[in-house]
């Protein structure tokens, strides 16, 4: 089930929270939507959700509004910040009485429950419970009617190292069995090897969208040579693009590492360092998402 994103907008007062903001998240995918704090992740969902009217735009799950869902919770599941847990019951009291209300039997819940690892804490009161088991009851509920779509925002908040592992794990298999994943990080590290796409907001506004290795920048290649500025007059000669941050260290554009050793070896230049460079997923990003409030 896709879903689709189209000139999504609200604004509280003088505030735009999101501005016209249109993506799409495709079946059997996990969409990573990233964006600094404040950047609008919740509210878009809230608005895809109808927990918050749109000032204008729209969201819809297979051509039709979350309103308009014959099954709303069948279909998408979702987990947002502050999933009201009632204190006083326990997790599996809680995920019994969303059963009970989508009509989906008992029997689900213990399903739920052994695939997000909430099992192991199934007793205790919601209020006894860490962020980490929060996030997991919270999931649970989510899948309860085995929806096509999720929205995740923020899962990993709380997760210890291993929760984010299994969480990884998790998500990955739920686009595998051909679900519609979209989960919202204000660190692109944590869905680095969670998400196919990526669609990045700042204030409120898109970014970018694409394949997560369109956000990475080109490779260069960093060399250092001690007649530098001969190779360099080689090499932007032959077209590449060079900049020599110190006297003997060249950074060339446009070239692999093969391609700059076989030149220097046909020019009988001596390198006394290559190493390849490429910015970080995280650097890139953070260049993207930068100027933000
Ligand atoms: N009910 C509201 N009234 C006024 N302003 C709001 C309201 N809800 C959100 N905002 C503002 O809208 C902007 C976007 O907030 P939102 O919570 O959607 O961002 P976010 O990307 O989810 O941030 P975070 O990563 O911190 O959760 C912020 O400037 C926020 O202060």
């Amino acid at each position: 089930m896709n879903v689709e994103v189209r000139g999504l907008t609200k604004t509280y007062g003088p505030i735009s929270a999101v501005t016209d903001l249109s993506f799409e998240a495709g079946a059997g995918l996990v969409t990573g939507f990233l964006g600094p704090n404040g950047a609008g992740k919740t509210t878009t969902m809230r608005m895809m959700l109808g927990l918050v009217a749109p000032t204008s735009g729209t969201a819809t799950f297979g051509g039709r509004r979350y309103a308009d869902l014959r099954r709303p919770s069948a279909a998408v599941g979702a987990v947002l910040d502050g999933a009201g847990f009632h204190p006083a019951h326990t997790a599996r009291d809680h995920l019994r009485v969303y059963a009970r209300m989508g009509r989906y039997g008992m029997a689900r819940v213990e399903e739920v429950a052994d695939l997000t690892g909430v099992s192991a804490f199934a007793g205790r009161p919601t209020r006894t419970l860490s962020t980490g088991m929060r996030q997991r009851l919270g999931l649970a509920t989510a899948l309860l009617g085995d929806p096509r779509v999720l929205l995740l925002d923020e899962p990993s908040n709380g997760l210890d190292p291993e929760g984010i592992a299994w969480l990884r794990r998790f998500v990955r298999e739920l686009a595998a069995d051909g679900r519609t994943v979209l989960i919202s990080s204000h660190v692109l590290g944590e869905i680095e090897h969670m998400a196919d796409h990526v669609v990045v907001i700042r204030d409120g506004r898109l970014v970018t969208t694409g394949p997560i290795s369109g956000l990475y920048g080109t490779a260069t290649v960093l060399v250092r040579a001690p007649r530098a500025d001969e190779f360099a007059a080689r090499l932007t000669a032959s077209g590449a693009r060079v900049e020599r941050p110190e006297p003997d260290l060249l950074r060339i554009h446009g070239l692999g590492t093969a391609e700059v050793a076989a030149a220097a070896t046909s020019y009988g230049i001596a390198l006394h360092e290559i190493t390849p460079e490429r910015p970080t997923l995280e650097q890139a990003f953070l260049h993207l998402t930068g100027g933000s409030r």
